[in-house]
Order: structure tokens, then sequence, then C-alpha cells
């Protein structure tokens, strides 16, 4: 299965936020990794509790966003906090919020699909439609990646708060690295967009240190090091919620779009 996914995302507060005024699409394969990671989902602490919440009355089987396109309706801001956030999660979503409060660091909302008015793009698209973000693709809390970004204008920094699901397993009871890869690119995506506009990734270098425990909490910590034109080069390092382990280092470059 594949599907088209734009670059951009967001509910239409975000986009304001990022000033865009064009809709550029790219060719993912997400929802069908997704969709495999979903049925190979197998071992794992966190999933065995999850299927036991499940056999104890918890809510009904993931669906999957492509053939779901009643859901699509739901102009749900996905970075709320929901049941499924762990303590450590809502803890530092708190701690952003109140950084936020001086106006220093921005919640950056997000939802699971977008809306493509036609006038907007003028595109094959035909009126209005709808798709999923990549990070945003499933239905149901918690299986997925719950997560939320708080972005710092002036120091060219993004940091991203997330909780990885049983959907997204590589190594039993391990968050998939394709995963992480998403999530430091979405990061450090979303920081250069906010720095210099549209932009898309050309290069993306990952060292990978530990493995992050399915539903333990992290935190991408992203930053624009350099503008050299049209090329945004940045940093990424992804760490434990209490600073104590690092996942995953990473450089970024991104290009600034022509458009
Ligand atoms: C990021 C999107 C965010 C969206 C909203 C927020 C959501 C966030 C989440 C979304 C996250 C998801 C994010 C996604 O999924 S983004 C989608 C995945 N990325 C792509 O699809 C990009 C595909 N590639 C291209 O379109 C082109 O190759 C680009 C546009 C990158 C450059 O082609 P273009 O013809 O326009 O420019 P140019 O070739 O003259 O190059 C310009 C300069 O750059 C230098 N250069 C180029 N490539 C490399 C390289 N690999 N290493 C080192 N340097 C490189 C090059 O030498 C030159 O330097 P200089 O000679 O000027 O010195």
């Amino acid at each position: 299965m594949v599907c088209w996914a734009p670059v951009r995302w967001g509910a239409d507060a975000h986009c304001r936020l990022l000033g865009f005024s064009r809709i550029h699409w790219v060719y993912t394969e997400g929802v069908a990794m997704l969709s495999i990671c979903a049925r190979h989902t197998r071992g794992g602490i966190y999933l065995c509790n999850y299927l036991t919440a499940q056999r104890a009355g918890g809510p009904a089987p993931c669906h999957f966003s492509t053939s779901q396109p009643s859901l699509s309706k739901d102009h749900r801001d996905y970075s709320l906090p929901n049941v499924s956030w762990s303590q450590n999660l809502q803890d530092l979503y708190n701690k952003y919020q109140e950084l936020s409060k001086n106006g220093n660091w921005k919640c950056i909302p997000s939802c699971s699909q977008w809306r493509l008015v036609k006038s907007q793009v003028g595109d094959p698209m035909e009126g209005v439609r709808e798709n999923r973000f990549f990070i945003r693709n499933l239905d149901k809390d918690g299986v997925g990646l719950e997560c939320c970004m708080f972005y710092n204008k002036a120091e060219k920094r993004m940091v991203c708060i997330f909780q990885p699901g049983p959907y997204l397993e590589g190594p039993p009871g391990f968050t998939h690295n394709g995963c992480t890869a998403t999530i430091i690119d979405s990061t450090a995506g979303e920081v250069a967009v906010c720095t210099v506009g549209m932009a898309v990734t050309a290069n993306l270098n990952i060292d990978y240190r530990n493995p992050i425990l399915l539903g333990s909490t992290a935190i991408a910590d992203s930053m624009v090091e350099k503008v050299d034109g049209r090329k945004v080069y940045t940093r990424c390092t992804v760490r434990s919620h209490d600073d104590k382990v690092v996942y995953a280092e990473a450089t970024g470059l991104f290009i600034k779009s022509n458009l």
C-alpha cells in the first residue's frame, strides 16, 4: 500500500504559523510501513500490557486511515494530551506549556489529515481532498505515535516530546528505527521550515545510540545550526524524558524550496 502524503502538516493554525501558501506533495510508503509494522507486531512488555487491556474490554482494534475515509472529517488537534499519555509525557507537556507562557515557546498543533482546497492548489486533486500526515496515521490513541512539538523562535529550536506505541515496534518491545528517523526528520524539518519557510530534506545522518522502549517517553531536540543560502543545517538529539539516555544523534540538511 502506498499513498501520497503532504509535506505540509497540521491544523489551520499550524499552517498560519508557518505561513504556507502552497502545498507540496511527496511520495511516501509511510502508511505501508505502519501497516506492516502493525501486522507484524509481537512481543514486548508494553504490547502485552496493551493487549491485556484490550482483552479486559479496552478500545477496539486500530483502523488504518486509508480505508477509513469517513474518519477524515476529524479536525481534532492531536498534539493535545489524551488518556494514552504516560505521566512522563504529560509532565513534559506541562513543562513546555509553562515555558510557552512567556512567549518563548509555542506549541505546534497537529492534525491527522489535510484539507486541501482547490483554490489553494489548483491541482489534480479535484476539490477538497483530505489525507493523513505520516506521523499521525492511526486513528486510535496510543497505538502509534503520541507527540507534540514546541518551537522556540529565538533559539531556532524545535522539541518533539513523544511516546511510541505498540504498532511502531521494531525489535521486540522496542521502537522501529524508521520511526525514530521519522521523528527526527519531522522535528528537524519543522524547525527548518519555521526558520526559512518551505524546505525539504536533502540529507539525514543518524547515529542510533540506544533502543527506545515502546511506551516510554522521549524528546527529540532539534535546532538550526547554520543557514547558507538555501541550505539549512540542523542537528537533532533524541533523549529519554529524564535526559539520562541518548537514543540517537543526527544531522540534517534541508533545502529551502524555490517555489
Ligand atoms: C521538511 C518539510 C516540512 C514540512 C512542514 C513541516 C512538517 C515537518 C515534517 C515533515 C518532514 C518530512 C520531510 C520530508 O519528507 S521532505 C521530502 C523528502 N525529501 C525530498 O523529497 C527531497 C528530494 N530532493 C529534492 O527535491 C532535491 O534534490 C533538493 C530540493 C533537495 C535539491 O534540489 P535543487 O535542484 O532544488 O537544489 P540543488 O541540487 O541545486 O542543491 C542546492 C544546494 O544544496 C546542496 N545539496 C543538495 N542535496 C544535497 C545533499 N543530499 N547533500 C549535500 N548537499 C546537498 C547542493 O550541493 C547545492 O549546494 P550549493 O551548490 O548551492 O552550495
